[in-house]
């Protein structure tokens, strides 16, 4: 008789589709089966995207997202959540309140503009995320724009990324990871909860074909706190994931090209 396969730790991303399948639910998706659990997706909103930019969005209607996430977590059950592009203040109010309801860690990646500039959020809707969104986080992961568009505080070096940390830190998430991929030098990533601080610090790849990696990072840390990880586990782990991710991103199209989600696989031939 066949054993029957043990059940993968199941993570749910609720976030937009990017039609070039570098970012958004694509990299989510993917980051997750290279990472060994199950992935599970509700879809906020559509994306005509490739390596130039964004060409077009369309968000769904704030029925479906709710009806998507009810059949996935009523029925499944999910160990943990990552959220990306919520597109609008009525979106991320209804993403925040089903979230509210969960025992299972959440890891909000605060998406604001895509890498090209276009935006993937309403303005107005940053007042939601402050105050209904940030406060139902685990572990939140805005990169140096969205931290200058949430707190106020523009970091041109560590001593600002800390005192963005403390900003964020108001507004009610457990962790934050404020991402200095933007900052010049080798890239590095303050994660902290107010009393632990951790550094993280990796080799800068000098790949322009970096689109994805803040959803990649994401997307890498519910996959750890599914399995169980705690939060610094979980970080320094997806910072080792995208890092590799980063460093085989691929040239693809005329601008810039996606990260590698599949590199450990490739390595492994
Ligand atoms: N060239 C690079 N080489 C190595 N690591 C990088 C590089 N660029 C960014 N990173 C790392 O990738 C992760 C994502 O950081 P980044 O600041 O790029 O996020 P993001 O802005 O949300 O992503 P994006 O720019 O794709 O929207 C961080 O851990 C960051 O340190
Ligand atoms: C649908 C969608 N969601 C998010 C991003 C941001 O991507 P990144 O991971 O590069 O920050 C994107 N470009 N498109």
């Amino acid at each position: 008789m066949p054993i029957p396969p043990a059940v993968p730790p199941r993570v749910l991303t609720v976030a937009g589709s990017d039609s070039g399948g570098g970012a958004g639910i694509q990299a989510d998706l993917k980051t997750m089966l290279a990472l060994g659990v199950h992935g599970m997706s509700v879809l906020t909103a559509v994306t005509a995207q490739n390596s130039l930019g964004v060409q077009g969005a369309w968000e769904l209607p704030a029925e479906a997202v709710r009806a998507q996430y009810r059949s996935v977590v009523d029925d499944m059950g999910v160990s943990a959540v990552k959220t990306g592009m919520l597109s609008s203040a009525a979106l991320v109010e209804t993403v925040a309140a089903l979230l509210a309801a969960t025992d299972a860690p959440v890891v909000v990646d605060p998406v604001g503009v895509s890498k090209h500039g276009d935006a993937l959020l309403a303005a107005e809707a940053l007042e939601s995320v402050r105050t209904r969104l940030l406060p139902v986080a685990t572990v939140a992961t805005p990169n140096l724009d969205e931290v200058a568009q949430i707190t106020g505080v523009t970091v041109t070096d560590e001593a600002g990324m800390r005192r963005a940390a403390d900003r964020m830190l108001g507004h009610g998430p457990r962790w934050v990871v404020i991402k200095g991929g933007h900052l010049p030098g080798d890239p590095v990533d303050l994660l902290t909860d107010g009393s632990q601080e951790h550094w993280l610090r990796a080799p800068r790849h000098d790949n322009r074909h970096t689109h994805g990696t803040g959803c990649t990072l994401a997307s890498a840390i519910a996959c750890g706190l599914a399995r169980g990880q705690d939060v610094p586990t979980a970080v320094r782990a997806a910072k080792a994931y995208v890092t590799g991710a980063i460093a085989a991103g691929f040239a693809l199209g005329a601008g810039i090209g996606p990260v590698d989600h599949g590199w450990q696989l490739r390595n492994a031939r």
